[in-house]
C-alpha cells in the first residue's frame, strides 16, 4: 500500500519541549493536508519556531512525539538529510537570501557538487539545475546578478525557487518562517501569485506570520499557539477574519488604533534636520522633524528611504551632508553612533542581527549598555537598581515573554528580542527617535502597544521617524509621510494619511490586487 496516498502532507502529534525545565510546546499536534497554505500563528514567544526547530532537528521533543510526512514516520530528532529527503524545505525570515551572492550561487549553496578528481565545481550543471528550477516556476530571474541588485519581486521569486529544489514535482512542504516580513504590498502579491502556481502543482505551504491580514487573506487553514498550547488546529481561513484570528491568539479582543500621531509641533524648532545628504542610496536627501512629530519615510525598494535610519544613527557613512541638531550643524560623512548617541538620535533597527543585542547578556545588562558603554555588571548597585527601575514598566508594557529582565537575550524569541531593543530606548530622553520597521517580527497585540508607546514617546516631546514599507503602520503612526524616490524626497504626504493614498503614492498607481485571487475556488482537505 502506498502511504502517501491518502495522507496528509504533514502530520505532527503529541510534540512537547522543554529548554531546560521549561516546557514550552505541550502535546501539540495538527496536519498540513497536500496543496495547501496553511498558516501558522500565535503571540511572540508562543513556540512557532520551536515547532519548526523539531520538523528540522535543531530541537528535540520529548517522547511520545510524532511526524509523519506523506504517512511515513520521520526519525526524531530529526536528521536535515532525512528531511530534505522527504521532501521539506525551510525559508527562513527575510526570504533567507545572501544579498552578495549571486542568483546562482543563492540557489545551489549546500548543493553544490565537485568533480570526482579535480575537485572542480561543474558550473555548467549548476546552472542547468537551476534554471530546470526557474523552468518549473515559469519565472526567469538572471543568474548572474548579486541579489542584493534584483527588484524586490525577483528576490521573492528566487526564494521559492530554492525552496522548490528540495521538493519533488507536484508534492513536499515549504515552510516560510516569517519569510514575508519585509516584503511590501506589491512583492507580496508577487510572492502569492508565484506561490499559488506552486501550491496549485501540489505542494503544500505552512506559513507563519505575523501579518494576520495577510493570513486571512491567503492561507487555506490556521493552526493557533498561545502559550506552547493548541487554540486551534485547521480551521478555515477566510478574508477579513484577522479580528478573529487575533482575538484567538491572544485570548482577549484586539484594542483598536488610532490613526495619525496627533502630536506635532510643526512650527517649533526642529527636533533634528538632515540636509543634502549623499550616500550609496541616497542623492540629496533632506528630511525635518519637529519636536513631537512623527514622520514616515517610504518608497519602492531601491529608493533609499531604508538607508537614512542607519546614516542618521551613524552606522552608515554618508559621503556628504549636514546634521542640523539644537543649532549645532554636523558633518555627516564623519558622524559615528558615538557621535549620533551624543546628539540624543537613537536607532531601532529593522532586524535583530543589526540591533547590537548581546546575545549572551540579560535583558537588563542589554538595556544598560548604550547609557554605559559597557555590560551591566560593571555598573554600581545602585545604578543598576535605577536602570531597573525604568525599564521594568516598559517590559511589562511591551509585554516582554517571560516577563524577566534578568533572562538570557539569546534564549528569547525572535519578536521578544525586538521587544528588549525597543524598551531599551523607549525608556531614556531622546531628540530623535529613529526606528526601522519597528513592528515587524512583533504580533498584533504587542503591535498595538508598541505603536501606543511610540505615541507617548512623541507626547513628551521626542521626535520619531519611521522608516518602512508596511502602510498600515505608517498610517497609524505618522503625521506625514516621505515618499522617497531616486535617493530624494519625491512627495510628502501631510496628515494622518490612509494606507490606500501611502501605497498609491508609492506605486504611482492605486490598484491593490487580491493576494490569492483563486483561493475561494479551492476545495480544503
Ligand atoms: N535556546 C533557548 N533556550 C531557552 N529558551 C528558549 C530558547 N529558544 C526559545 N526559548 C523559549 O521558548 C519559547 C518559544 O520560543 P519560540 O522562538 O518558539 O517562539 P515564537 O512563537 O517563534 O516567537 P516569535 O514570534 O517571537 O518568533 C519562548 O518562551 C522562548 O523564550
Amino acid at each position: 500500500m502506498n502511504p502517501g496516498a491518502s495522507a496528509p502532507r504533514l502530520s505532527l502529534s503529541g510534540v512537547s519541549v522543554a529548554y531546560r525545565r521549561n516546557r514550552v510546546l505541550h502535546d501539540v499536534g495538527f496536519a498540513v493536508g497536500p496543496a495547501e497554505i496553511h498558516a501558522l500563528i500565535g503571540q511572540n514567544g508562543s513556540g512557532k519556531s520551536t515547532l519548526v526547530k523539531v520538523l528540522t532537528g535543531l530541537c528535540t521533543a520529548e517522547p511520545g512525539a510524532c511526524v509523519e510526512i506523506d504517512g511515513v514516520p520521520l526519525r526524531l530528532p530529526a536528521r536535515l538529510a532525512d528531511v530534505r529527503a522527504a521532501g521539506v524545505a525551510v525559508v527562513h525570515q527575510s526570504l533567507g537570501l545572501v544579498p552578495q551572492m549571486s542568483v546562482l550561487e543563492n540557489m545551489r549553496i549546500g548543493r553544490l557538487r565537485a568533480r570526482r578528481f579535480s575537485r572542480r565545481i561543474r558550473w555548467d550543471r549548476e546552472r542547468a539545475a537551476a534554471g530546470r528550477m526557474f523552468d518549473r516556476l515559469g519565472r526567469h530571474v538572471p543568474l548572474d546578478v548579486a541579489v542584493h541588485r534584483l527588484s524586490e519581486e525577483d528576490r521573492a521569486t528566487v526564494a521559492i525557487a530554492r525552496a522548490l529544489q528540495d521538493t519533488p514535482h507536484g508534492g513536499g512542504l515549504i515552510v516560510f518562517d516569517e519569510s514575508t516580513r519585509a516584503l511590501s504590498r506589491r512583492s507580496l502579491e508577487h510572492f502569492y501569485e508565484v506561490l499559488d502556481d506552486v501550491v496549485r502543482a501540489g505542494t503544500s505551504a505552512l506559513l507563519i506570520s505575523h501579518r494576520l491580514e495577510e493570513v486571512a487573506e491567503v492561507a487555506d487553514r490556521v493552526t493557533v499557539l498561545r502559550d506552547g498550547k493548541l487554540v486551534e488546529a485547521g480551521r478555515a481561513a477566510r478574508r477579513g477574519s484577522e479580528g478573529e484570528l487575533a482575538r484567538l491568539m491572544l485570548g482577549r479582543a484586539l484594542q483598536a488604533i488610532s490613526s495619525g500621531g496627533g502630536h506635532a509641533r510643526p512650527h517649533a524648532e526642529p527636533a533634528v534636520e538632515l540636509a543634502d545628504v549623499i550616500a550609496t542610496r541616497l542623492d540629496g536627501a533632506a528630511v525635518r522633524v519637529a519636536p513631537g512629530e512623527i514622520v514616515g519615510l517610504t518608497g519602492l525598494a531601491d529608493s533609499g528611504y531604508d538607508q537614512v535610519p542607519y546614516v542618521l544613527a551613524g552606522v552608515e557613512r554618508a559621503a556628504s551632508g549636514k546634521l542640523l541638531v539644537n543649532g549645532d550643524h554636523i558633518d555627516l560623512d564623519r558622524f559615528t553612533p558615538a557621535a549620533a548617541l551624543g546628539a540624543g538620535v537613537a536607532l531601532v533597527p529593522g532586524d535583530r542581527e543589526r540591533a547590537g543585542l548581546a546575545s549572551g547578556q540579560t535583558v537588563a545588562e542589554n538595556a544598560a549598555l548604550p547609557r554605559t558603554g559597557t555590560a551591566g555588571p560593571r555598573l554600581s548597585p545602585i545604578r543598576r537598581r535605577a536602570e531597573l527601575a525604568e525599564l521594568i514598566p516598559w517590559l511589562d508594557r511591551l509585554r516582554l515573554h517571560p516577563p524577566d529582565p534578568h533572562a538570557v537575550v539569546g534564549r528569547l524569541s525572535g519578536g521578544n528580542q525586538q521587544k528588549v531593543v525597543l524598551a531599551k530606548w523607549l525608556s531614556r530622553g531622546l531628540r530623535l527617535l529613529v526606528l526601522h520597521e519597528p513592528t515587524q517580527a512583533v504580533d498584533v497585540g504587542a503591535r498595538a502597544v508598541i505603536v501606543d508607546a511610540v505615541k507617548d514617546a512623541a507626547a513628551s516631546g521626542c521626535g520619531v521617524l519611521v522608516a518602512g514599507s508596511d502602510e498600515n503602520e505608517l498610517s497609524m503612526l505618522c503625521d506625514r509621510v516621505l515618499v522617497f524616490r531616486d535617493g530624494r524626497v519625491h512627495r510628502e504626504l501631510a496628515g494622518p494619511c490612509r494606507p490606500e493614498v501611502i501605497v498609491a503614492a508609492v506605486f504611482a498607481s492605486s490598484q491593490r490586487r487580491p493576494l490569492r485571487a483563486n483561493r475561494e475556488e479551492r476545495v480544503c482537505p
